[in-house]
């Protein structure tokens, strides 16, 4: 089977998504035929939906200029599947505490914006995340601080006692970036639901 992955490619790190998106079918028999989503039309047509990290403020003022942001609303309330991480989490977030982030109300957490990155701008950690045997190598730049989660949201992961992983219906969000590692075991969660061992 091909699984239709879009990637939202306005800004950010769009080829690593593409590639972790197809390393994570390939383990499940599958390929992924990556979409890079720059205008609208070709969302309704994404079997899964991926949102990068980057500059939430720009990612958000560009899907809303390009028409993709209602379109990407349409995809999850059609209980679709979505991973968004890092500034991808913050434009998915009922509230960014920031006027300049638009947000698309599809993972019910307010985020800080960079407030990891007070301590330090970048680190990798080993992260124990709900459904996984092994932590995860997380790697965290400039990342959002989740401090307000949502009734029906879930935590799958924390670091410093704070939420950095998190699943709202068919959304799995992430301070991190797990597109930045070999490790497709997020990518997994999020879109087969089951993990490869
Ligand atoms: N690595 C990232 O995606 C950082 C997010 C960025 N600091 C923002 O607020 O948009």
């Amino acid at each position: 089977m091909t699984l239709r992955a879009g990637v939202l490619a306005v800004q950010g790190d769009v080829s690593e998504h593409g590639d972790a998106i197809r390393r994570a079918a390939a383990a499940h028999d599958q390929t992924a035929e990556v979409v890079e989503i720059r205008e609208s039309g070709l969302v309704p047509d994404c079997d899964v939906l991926l949102l990068p990290g980057g500059e939430s403020t720009t990612i958000s003022r560009l899907i809303h200029r390009e028409g993709i942001a209602d379109e990407i609303e349409a995809h999850v309330e059609a209980g679709k599947p979505v991973l968004a991480t890092c500034a991808g989490l913050i434009v998915s977030a009922t509230d960014a505490q920031d006027d300049r982030v638009d947000t698309l109300n599809v993972i019910d957490v307010s985020v800080e914006r960079n407030a990891f990155g007070r301590q330090k701008d970048s680190f990798e950690a080993p992260l124990e995340v709900e459904g996984l045997d092994d932590p995860f190598p997380a790697v965290f730049i400039r990342a959002p601080v989740i401090d307000y989660v949502g009734s029906d949201v879930e935590v799958l992961a924390t670091w410093d006692d704070r939420p950095v992983a998190v699943r709202d219906g068919p959304v799995v969000g992430t301070s991190f970036h797990p597109e930045l590692t070999e490790d497709p075991r997020i990518h997994d969660l999020a879109f087969f639901d089951s993990v490869e061992s």
